[in-house]
């Protein structure tokens, strides 16, 4: 049996003042730094190894893998970091607060941003600071490639090359992957590994830092996904996420 176990980052500084995040690259807060451990350890304690990780370039992913690999002792694993896991680009939204700007547009309109397969927010402008091609990190990466907004489908289209060229066939060599990235990058993997149709994948919402496993067979079908940790409080805690664009 072979298995990929999806994180979601713990809270960001962002997450906790419920501003749009996207790409903006805002650290952890000190209860998400705590979150990482709790996932580290319960992954720990219900006997999870891995052989390779993957996470994206922003550092709340990235640091939650660390809290994560420490509590596994498994700082040692190689781990690959790449742009095509970050999280949706949230254009012109990023650093507007979700409830002040469902107060403005509506709360229907949020949720079209939010959690709509095909409908991107404005985007970015071209001599924007924010625009990633000012970016060095993103240097290596063809302009035309990076985002001055996106909808969940072109993320996922972001996502899936690396995801069925590099991640996925990792596999055939690994027992066992984690991958820490983001609320809606992982709402796209998600989407792609279990064929949620367009129009159901509004209704997913994934709480931060909790463990999301896939296990595949020898011939790396899916045959079961589940959530580790206890699912009254999950499902509490998804709801919370969806919540987060309500008007105050
Ligand atoms: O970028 C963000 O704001 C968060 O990572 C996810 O936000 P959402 O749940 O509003 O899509």
């Amino acid at each position: 049996m072979k298995r990929i176990v999806l994180l979601r980052h713990g809270q960001s500084t962002w997450n906790k003042e419920n501003r749009f995040t996207g790409w903006t690259d805002v650290d952890l807060t000190q209860e998400g730094v705590a979150e990482a451990v709790r996932a580290g350890e319960l992954l720990r304690d219900e006997g999870f190894t891995f052989g390779k990780a993957y996470t994206s370039y922003l550092k709340r992913a990235v640091k939650t893998l660390d809290c994560v690999l420490d509590k596994l002792d498994e700082a040692w694993i190689p781990v690959e970091k790449s742009w095509r896991l970050n999280e949706k680009h949230y254009g012109m939204l990023q650093g507007l607060n979700k409830s002040e700007t469902a107060e403005k547009y509506g709360e229907e309109q949020v949720h079209v941003w939010r959690r709509s397969y095909d409908v991107a927010p404005d985007p970015l402008p071209e001599d924007d600071p924010r625009n990633p091609r000012f970016d060095v990190r993103y240097a290596c990466v063809p302009d035309a490639e990076l985002p001055r907004t996106e909808s969940l489908e072109q993320t996922i289209a972001r996502i899936l090359p690396y995801w069925h060229c590099v991640v996925f066939p990792s596999l055939m060599r690994y027992d066992s992957l984690l991958v820490v990235a983001h609320g809606n990058s992982l709402r796209g993997v998600i989407k792609h590994l279990k064929g949620i149709p367009d129009d159901r994948i509004a209704a997913l919402n994934l709480p931060t830092a909790v463990p999301y496993v896939f296990e595949f067979d020898d011939a790396l079908r899916l045959v079961r996904d589940y959530y580790l940790g206890d699912p009254e409080e999950i499902r509490r805690r998804a709801e919370a996420v969806a919540r987060q664009g309500s008007a105050r």
